[in-house]
This record gives C-alpha cells, sequence and structure tokens, in this order.
C-alpha cells in the first residue's frame, strides 16, 4: 500500500546555544494510512523533534535534510521549493493534526473552550459539531463545558478538549506527543484508549510518541525504537515485545517494572542517554551496550532487514545467542 507518510533518510539540526547541533540522524519511516505506529526512546533521542519536523514546527534556524512526504506531497525536499511548494505543503498539513503533552501550556487560559473549538466568524453548525465532538471524546454537559476556561476543567478534560479540536478539522494522520504523560495513570489509560478507539473508528493513522515501550505496544501496530536522534528498530508491534532484537529495545524491555503501572519506570539501560549531537560515529548506542565490540565502536551500522524488522545492529549473530531478557522486579 502506498504509504500515508513517509520519512525518507531525514537528519534535522537546529540551532542550540547558537549553533547547529543534529538532532534527528538519517531517520527513514513509513506510515501506511489508517495505520499506529509507536515511537519510544529515552528523554532527548529525538522523538518530539521528529513530530515537529513532520509539522513544520521546528525552530527558527533549523535545517532539514532528506525528504518528508504525506500522502505523496513532499512537505521537505527537493520538490517542495518556492511558492507553490510552500502552499502544497500547508494544504497537506492541514489533514495532520498534533496531541502535545500538556494540554493546559496550548490553551489561551483567557478564552473559553467554545472559542478555542470555534472561530468566533464560524456559525451556528460550528458550534454544534464542536458540541458534539466534545460528547464524542467523553465530556459531559458537553454544552455548558464550551462556556467554560481552561482553569474550570481538569488535565485530562482539557487532553479530551485537545482531542476534540484536532477531530474536528478531519485529520487523516495524528501525531500524539506524550499525550498522557502530565496526568494520572487512570486518566492516562482513559486517554489513551480513546485516541486508540477514535483512530479506529475514523481510520486515521496515528503516531504516538512515548518513553513507555508496553504501552505504545498495546496500541500500535508496530513500534519504532528511537536512539540519539537514530532509528534503532522498527517492527511489528507483539514481536517486538516477544523477541526485541537490538540490544537497547532489549534492555528497555529489561528494565521496565513487573506489573504495576504506579510504580515509577526504574532508569532504563545503564548509562546517560545521548542526544544526536553527542553520538559518537561509530553505532550511538556502543558506550551503553553490553554486547558492544571495537568494531561498534567506530562503524554506524546501517539499517538492515531481519526477521520482519528493521534493525540497525552489527553484532545480532553474537546477540542471538543470549536469552531474551525476563522482565526485572522492583529491588
Ligand atoms: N527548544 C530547544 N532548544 C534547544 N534544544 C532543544 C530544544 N528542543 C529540543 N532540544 C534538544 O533536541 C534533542 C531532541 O529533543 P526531543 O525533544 O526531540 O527529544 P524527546 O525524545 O522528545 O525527549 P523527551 O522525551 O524529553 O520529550 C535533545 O538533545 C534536546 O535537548
Amino acid at each position: 500500500m502506498k504509504p500515508l507518510l513517509q520519512l525518507d533518510r531525514v537528519s534535522v539540526s537546529i540551532p542550540i546555544d547558537g549553533d547547529p547541533r543534529r538532532v534527528i540522524s538519517d531517520v527513514s519511516l513509513d506510515l501506511a494510512p489508517g495505520e499506529a505506529l509507536g515511537v519510544v526512546g529515552e528523554s532527548g533521542s529525538g522523538k518530539s523533534m521528529t513530530a515537529r519536523t513532520v509539522m513544520g514546527l521546528l525552530p527558527s534556524g533549523s535545517s532539514v535534510a532528506g525528504a518528508v512526504r504525506f500522502d505523496g506531497t513532499e512537505l521537505y525536499g527537493p520538490e517542495n521549493q518556492g511558492r507553490a511548494g510552500r502552499s502544497r505543503t500547508a494544504a497537506a498539513r492541514r489533514d495532520i493534526g498534533m496531541v502535545f503533552q500538556d494540554a493546559r501550556a496550548h490553551l489561551d487560559p483567557r478564552q473559553r473552550i467554545g472559542d478555542f473549538l470555534v472561530e468566533t466568524d464560524r456559525g451556528g453548525a460550528a458550534r454544534k459539531a464542536a458540541v458534539e465532538t466534545l460528547d464524542r471524546v467523553g465530556i459531559d454537559d458537553a454544552a455548558r463545558r464550551m462556556r467554560q476556561y481552561p482553569h474550570e476543567m481538569s488535565g485530562g478534560m482539557l487532553q479530551r478538549v485537545m482531542i476534540a479540536s484536532v477531530l474536528l478539522a478531519r485529520p487523516r494522520l495524528i501525531l500524539a506527543d506524550e499525550p498522557t504523560t502530565a496526568l494520572d495513570a487512570t486518566t492516562q489509560a482513559e486517554v489513551v484508549s480513546l485516541l486508540d478507539e477514535l483512530r479506529r473508528e475514523d481510520g486515521t493513522a496515528l503516531v504516538f510518541i512515548t518513553h513507555d515501550l508496553d504501552l505504545a505496544a498495546t496500541f500500535c501496530d508496530r513500534v519504532a525504537v528511537i536512539y540519539a536522534g537514530c532509528l534503532q528498530e522498527v517492527r511489528q508491534a507483539e514481536l517486538l515485545i516477544r523477541a526485541p532484537l537490538h540490544p537497547y529495545t532489549r534492555g528497555l524491555l529489561a528494565s521496565r517494572p513487573a506489573t504495576d503501572s504506579r510504580v515509577p519506570r526504574l532508569p532504563v539501560v545503564p548509562g546517560r542517554p545521548l542526544s544526536a549531537f553527542e553520538a559518537p560515529p561509530g553505532c550511538a548506542f556502543a558506550a551503553r551496550c553490553a554486547h558492544a565490540v571495537d568494531h561498534c565502536h567506530q562503524t554506524r551500522p546501517a539499517l538492515t532487514a531481519r526477521q520482519g524488522a528493521l534493525v540497525r545492529c552489527d553484532r545480532l549473530a553474537a546477540i542471538e545467542a543470549a536469552p531474551v531478557p525476563e522482565k526485572v522486579n522492583r529491588p
């Protein structure tokens, strides 16, 4: 099937303290219409920047190499030049919605929910659609809620409002960037189930960005694991959990808490995660990898097809001899 979203060897640099710094390194990913893709990695690995690249929300002075295509239209790339290119890009992006981590930070505290959802010059039909959509995302008494301000609602409700605002634009792709991280565990589960239900009903594709590999694997068809701005493994979700290939994926799985989702996550994988611009020339993960040999520190592995996965590791033959890690219980 023709991909809806395609990242083709995408690298991104943003200005940090005045200098261009690489935050995404050579990422290639395809997403089919209606597919849910989890993007998982530790803090600073470039997950948000990947979504921001697709949305055109990079800081000014950023540069993008490679190509990003949405439904055949280049959002970045050699074809996307000049005024005509920019207007095609803007039109294509109207079919993409984004849900951010902290809904409250994206809402104007002085604006009523109804005015946020419906531009003032739009008529009664638009208001009716907004009320229906609030109802659909599980907000009771939606007509009354339209008149309320953000401070009158909980974080979970505001995230539902954000989801409603995205749905009102009838997107074909939703980018959800840690949409539940700011919420308590019960509300988290409700919001994730809601996103899952809505996208299945509407046939919308979803990119679900999270630290939580289990959560991504539960709700997504495939999961991409990213480290230091670089795609390390992408695979069908169930297989990735059951038979991870990359040592980093194995490490993420081994260091998750056993069952209780209220327990804070253990620090994943010993050592500190790196940003792309800090990564050494060889394998970005080599410094933290128990299987690394000299070669790994010198040569960056290519993304290679293996057992239905794409994986970036030159030591797989050696690692396959090692057992899949068990869950580690809390001390
Ligand atoms: N506004 C910014 N100014 C400077 N550096 C930034 C900015 N935003 C992100 N970065 C840097 O870009 C790199 C990638 O960050 P990104 O936010 O994409 O990571 P992430 O995987 O989404 O992390 P998190 O889970 O913490 O949100 C990191 O090194 C981060 O420090």
